[in-house]
């Protein structure tokens, strides 16, 4: 069996790391980090990278026939014990720089822009829509890739285009509508909104369009409990609200607007949060989630 210690770290984000296992194979690593008003918190979620990691496998095998993806295998004498259930053997890529954002919902930056332009990366909305309005049709609403720390930026689809070529625009927008609407109506069935996601595309060494990194998770895209869905206010999120609720209330002692890191959760707001992760699991999965 592997260790994690064979392998060299290439990239980190706030909550996953990715290393090089071979010339053509990396390990995508989802920590039980969790991540809130753009803070790392210190308190861990147990089996939480396991969940989202049991969700990517999930969407990728719904989505086969749509799109190819870079997964190679969820178990795997390459993937270390000490990952084991959060950590999947994918297949190297050529990563494309766009990150490639669809929108059924109007919310967070799109919402922002929407109000300044009364468009979305280009794409004209109807006049009077507001925080949280379901929009008339997905939309693709691509950003360009940040500086680690940074939001990444929204661009328009004539930004890609020129970045990429007509094609592969066309393609890239294609491909991430048709990913969403597929999530979307399986979550939907779930009592789940899909409101917005996060994908990533690469090219592999055939040169072709394969989808990466997570897919349809919690922390790539939004989700919304169907029940008490109401345009004009802020949904609650169905896995981090509770961590949300407890990090502004007095109880947590922290100031958001301090710029002074969060407090360690408190035990029943981690029980609570793994509860989430567990219900959007087996709720839009059909799946039981171990243990
Ligand atoms: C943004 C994301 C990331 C993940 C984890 C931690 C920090 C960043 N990332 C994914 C790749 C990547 N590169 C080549 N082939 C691939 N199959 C993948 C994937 N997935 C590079 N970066």
């Amino acid at each position: 069996m592997a260790e994690l210690a064979d392998y060299q770290l290439i990239a980190a984000g706030k909550v996953r790391e990715l290393y090089a296992v071979d010339s053509e194979h990396l390990l995508l690593v989802a920590s039980n980090r969790v991540s809130a008003y753009d803070w790392v918190l210190p308190t861990e979620i147990p089996d939480k990278g396991a969940i989202l990691t049991a969700m990517s496998v999930f969407w990728f095998e719904q989505l086969a026939d749509l799109v190819p993806n870079h997964l190679v295998a969820a178990q795997d004498e390459r993937i270390p014990a000490e990952v084991a259930d959060r950590a999947l053997l994918v297949r190297r890529l050529t990563m494309l720089p766009v990150e490639c954002v669809a929108r059924g919902y109007l919310t967070g930056s799109g919402l922002i822009d929407y109000r300044n332009t009364g468009a979305v990366c280009g794409v004209e909305l109807p006049a009077g829509l507001v925080e949280s309005s379901k929009l008339p049709e997905t939309i693709f609403t691509p950003a360009s890739k940040a500086e680690i720390g940074e939001h990444d930026e929204n661009i328009s689809f004539q930004a890609v285009v020129e970045q990429q070529g007509a094609e592969l625009a066309g393609r890239l927008r294609e491909l991430t509508v048709a990913v969403y609407e597929a999530g979307s109506r399986i979550a939907e069935k779930a009592g789940v909104i899909l409101a917005d996601t996060k994908l990533e595309f690469g090219v592999d060494a055939e040169g072709e369009l394969v989808l990466g990194d997570e897919v349809l998770t919690p922390d790539s895209s939004r989700y919304w409990p169907a029940e008490g869905y109401q345009a004009g206010r802020v949904q609650p999120s169905y896995d981090k609200q509770y961590v949300r609720d407890w990090l502004t209330s007095p109880e947590s002692g922290w100031d958001r607007a301090s710029d002074t890191p969060p407090p360690p959760l408190p035990e029943h707001v981690v029980a609570a949060t793994r509860s989430r992760y567990v219900e959007a699991y087996e709720r839009v999965t059909g799946r039981r989630f171990g243990r």
